[in-house]
């Protein structure tokens, strides 16, 4: 076996008819190959993950497989028989299922109401108390805990992607697709999610899993592949792999960023606060107290890292300090003054950056071309204009500039945004972000959806906008990226700040008693 090689699926593969053979798919955006000419082999009984770098094409991959993109050429086998797929209903019919990262359930529906909407199975006549025994009942077959009668706003993403899986799998599916499943959830979801797989797996049917979550891929995955710059490198079994034999196989021979810890430095003028919360307070629209009277001061030259379990209050925490929510009670300072910038424009004009949660809804126009949005929150500065005056081919030079810099995979800036890589949305998003703040960043869960290089060259770019003296906010649910990154770690629970430790002073299971809401032995400096 060559160095970076897998070793091959244990059966002989002549054994057993695969449920899923894709042969020679290719298929084109814009002249753009995604895809060319991959073939992809799914066995029944197995757990299938699917990695690349940003743009690598898995996402378009699977988009062919579940009759969202119909291929330019390539054939699709199932269980032996080559079909043609020619919408989501004709996959659905082949005992294809996929859920996407984007959930696409109906907010003001209850749970029981999502799981039968358009399903054929839904009996004309039913009344609530079926329709949630009913519900119940697949909840229990498959192991995936939701309130049949909860209205899905009201749900964590963990619940609401468990709803979306119980859809798919209601409809008869064998063969499940899941598009970066673990990026929301807790790691007590994980783990549920984790034995609903093992136990679907165990019936005989299959999982395709896209992920860039290594340390997940070999914890859960029977057999992977790889795929880069649209064809498929690698394929054969986890056996054997390890984090950094796959970070080689996705990346290929590019050098992996070494990672970046953080900078034990100390930055000159440190001691400024040119952010902070006094007694904040933000409720919801049923009157909801989302933040509880926090007190936080975001220091220049530092990270201060935002431990928590999503839900507690982290949104409004990012929204509050980026200019996008004002608070019902208590004061945002900037440089220490409650008077000044109030919106979300005029606090990236003074300086604040945002990286939001949610790229695609809040801080992409999804149909505007890449170049606007590159541009989108700084064409008023020097760089794209003077006074009221707006320099058409200055704001293109630097719409150019952010999106080279973002090193996202297509250079076109007339494509629209929605045509990226989920990946490559992100990285736009945090580097036209990183450029604005020139005096604090706001990064609410920036590394989802990147591949392991483009972590890497995250964590760089934090540090270096620590090292020139900006405060950087750390939003984030992985406790190892907020030890190796901050220099305080604030954990959020209940929309109140339990604790900030010094990071000399946290570890994982200091945090853990924080984040579930206990106090700890001693007290917290
Ligand atoms: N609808 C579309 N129109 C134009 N280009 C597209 C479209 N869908 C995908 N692409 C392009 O195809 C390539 C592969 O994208 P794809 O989403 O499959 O990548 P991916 O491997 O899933 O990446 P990521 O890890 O970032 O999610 C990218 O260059 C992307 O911009």
């Amino acid at each position: 076996m060559q160095p970076g090689e897998l070793p091959r699926t244990v059966l002989p593969e002549a054994a057993r008819t695969a449920f899923v053979r894709m042969r020679g798919i290719t298929k084109s955006f814009y002249g753009a190959r995604a895809n060319d000419g991959v073939d992809f082999t799914l066995q029944g009984g197995e757990i299938h993950a699917l990695l690349g770098e940003n743009g690598a094409g898995k996402s378009t991959l699977m988009n062919v497989l579940t009759g969202l993109y119909q291929p330019d050429s390539g054939e699709i086998a199932i269980e032996g028989h080559v079909r043609r797929i020619a919408s989501p209903a004709d996959a659905i019919e082949a005992g294809i299922g996929m859920v996407h990262q984007h959930f696409k359930l109906v907010p003001a529906f209850t749970v029981a109401e999502n799981i039968h909407l358009g399903w054929n199975e839904t009996p004309f006549r039913l009344d609530p108390a079926s329709l949630a025994a009913r519900t119940q009942a697949l909840s229990d077959r498959f192991g995936l805990a939701v309130s049949p009668g909860a209205r899905v706003a009201d749900l964590s993403a963990g619940e609401q992607q468990r709803v979306e899986i119980l859809r798919v799998l209601a409809r008869g599916t064998r063969i499940l697709v899941l598009d970066e499943p673990t990026a929301v959830l807790t790691p007590a979801e994980v783990r549920a999610l984790f034995a609903a797989l093992r136990a679907f797996r165990a019936d005989g049917n299959a999982v395709i899993l896209i992920s860039h979550k290594l340390g997940e891929v070999l914890e859960i995955a029977d057999a992977l592949t790889v795929m880069r710059a649209g064809r498929s490198v690698a394929t054969g079994s986890t056996a054997g792999a390890s984090r950094s034999s796959l970070a080689r196989l996705i990346i290929g021979d590019t050098a992996i960023p070494a990672t970046v810890a953080r900078n034990e430095t100390d930055v000159p003028g440190a001691q400024a606060v040119p952010l902070a919360l006094r007694g904040v307070s933000v409720r919801d629209h049923r009157g909801i107290a989302l933040l509880d009277g926090v007190d936080l001061d975001v220091r220049a030259g530092e990270i201060l890292g935002i431990a928590g379990v999503a839900g507690n209050g982290q949104r409004a925490l990012s929204e509050v300090l980026t200019g996008c929510v004002r608070p019902d009670a208590g004061d945002v300072l900037l440089d220490g003054d409650a008077s000044g910038p109030r919106g979300a424009r005029e606090f990236a004009d003074w300086g604040v950056g945002h990286i939001p949660e949610d790229r695609l809804r809040t801080a992409l126009a999804a149909d505007l071309p890449l170049g606007e949005n590159a541009v989108l929150r700084d064409y008023r500065g020097d760089a794209a204009g003077s006074g009221p005056f707006l320099f058409p081919r200055r704001l293109a030079r630097l719409a150019r500039r952010i999106i080279d810099d973002a090193a996202v995979n297509l250079r076109d800036s007339r494509i629209p945004a929605r045509n990226l890589s989920g990946g490559n949305q992100q990285r736009l998003v945090a580097e036209r972000e990183r450029r604005i703040a020139s005096r604090v960043l706001v990064a609410a869960y920036p590394t989802r959806g990147l591949d392991v290089g483009a972590v890497a060259a995250l964590h760089a770019g934090m540090q270096a906008l620590r090292a020139s003296g900006v405060g950087v906010v750390l939003i984030s649910e992985e406790i190892e990226e907020l030890l190796a990154q901050a220099d305080r770690i604030a954990v959020l629970f209940a929309g109140r700040i339990a604790g900030i430790l010094p990071v000399a002073q946290a570890d994982a299971e200091r945090l853990g008693l924080l984040m579930s809401g206990q106090v700890l032995p001693e007290p917290v400096s």
